[in-house]
């Protein structure tokens, strides 16, 4: 049986799909039963990167690794691993993956998810992730909420699937995601305004201004603390995110990671009608220099960003 109608998935990359989905969908289960499952976010080391890996990180990331083995993915990039693993030498794919975002949220009931990047294999591991971000021949999230969600491009429109918990398949919600032109709300962790950039605070303060200032509307704001909730909110009814650069120690690019939280995020992004950018340039135009590089990272609603781009230039 599979989880996901190989009907919608392009015939090379149905094994990586079908994989990712039938582990999205036990991880959905694991996730479900919450202290059920044991301390899923209970500290258990740190990654590269310096972060705190909760349980439910591990797991993930073992999980979606032994998955992938034998889908065709030779190259396997991972927030929670250092460097890249060769999964399959005869391989054509090179996947990376934030395994579990949002992992402050895993205690809290609050969404979380999975997202995933394909590239097309290159001369070496790191060539086949360090490239355009245009390269993606494949990006998508999977969103562990009230619904598991699985939003995906393969470069013609981001598609929409549900898990329906009853039979364990992704059954198709949306043929096509369409996010709006313009924006009513604005998401950005509001703690950090001490430490923003010019361009940035002008834009948080024309929102606040509302109706009274240039905008000449009121904005809501959010800030969940999941970049996958966040932009699944952000595709479904609009809105802008923002996770600029700030002037605290490391986080001169801000905080998300360009390979496995960025990228895959821009493509999903342009894919509906938005767009992404790093305050300036197009994401999809920006390479990578490093695996778990950051980069600043804007995007929404094509109106705000465009206003956003205009503020910073
Ligand atoms: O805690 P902050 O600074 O608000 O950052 C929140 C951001 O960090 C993240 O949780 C980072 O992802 P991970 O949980 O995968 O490390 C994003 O999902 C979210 O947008
Ligand atoms: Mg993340
Ligand atoms: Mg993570």
């Amino acid at each position: 049986m599979t989880t996901i109608d190989p009907a919608r998935i392009p015939e090379n990359l149905r094994p990586v799909i079908e994989a990712m989905c039938a582990t999205g969908a036990q991880l959905s289960r694991v996730i479900a039963r919450g202290p059920l499952a044991g301390k899923l976010g209970a500290g258990v080391g740190e990654n590269s990167d310096g972060d705190q890996q909760k349980a439910l990180d591990v797991m993930a990331d073992e999980m979606f690794e032994a998955a992938l083995r034998g889908t065709g993915v030779k190259y396997y990039a991972s927030e929670e691993q250092e460097d890249v693993l060769t999964l399959d030498e005869g391989g054509t794919f090179a996947l990376a993956t934030d395994p579990l975002d949002g992992s402050s949220n895993i205690d809290v009931n609050v969404t979380i998810g999975t997202i995933f990047s394909i590239f097309p294999v290159a001369d070496s591991a790191t060539a086949s992730f360090l490239r355009p971000a245009r390269d993606q021949i494949c990006a998508g999230y999977i969103a562990y909420g009230p619904q598991t969600l699985l939003a995906v491009t393969f470069g013609a429109g981001t598609v929409l699937f549900v898990l329906d918990p009853e039979t364990g398949r992704f059954e198709l919600a949306e043929e096509k995601m369409d996010l709006p032109v313009a924006a009513k709300e604005f998401s950005i962790n509001a703690s950090n305004r001490r430490h923003w950039g010019q361009a940035v605070l002008a834009y948080v303060e024309e929102n606040e201004r509302g109706k009274d200032g240039p905008k000449g509307k009121d904005m809501n704001f959010r800030w969940v603390g999941s970049l996958v909730a966040e932009t699944h909110r952000i595709l479904t009814r609009g809105g802008t995110f923002l996770y600029p650069s700030d002037s605290r120690k490391g986080y001169e690019n801000g905080r998300l990671r360009m390979v496995y939280e960025v990228a895959p995020m821009a493509y999903l992004v342009e894919q509906a009608g938005g767009k992404a950018t790093d305050g300036v340039t197009p994401i999809m135009d920006l390479t990578a220099e490093q695996l778990h590089e950051r980069r600043p990272f804007v995007f929404g609603s094509a109106e705000e960003v465009d206003r956003i781009t205009a503020l910073h230039c």
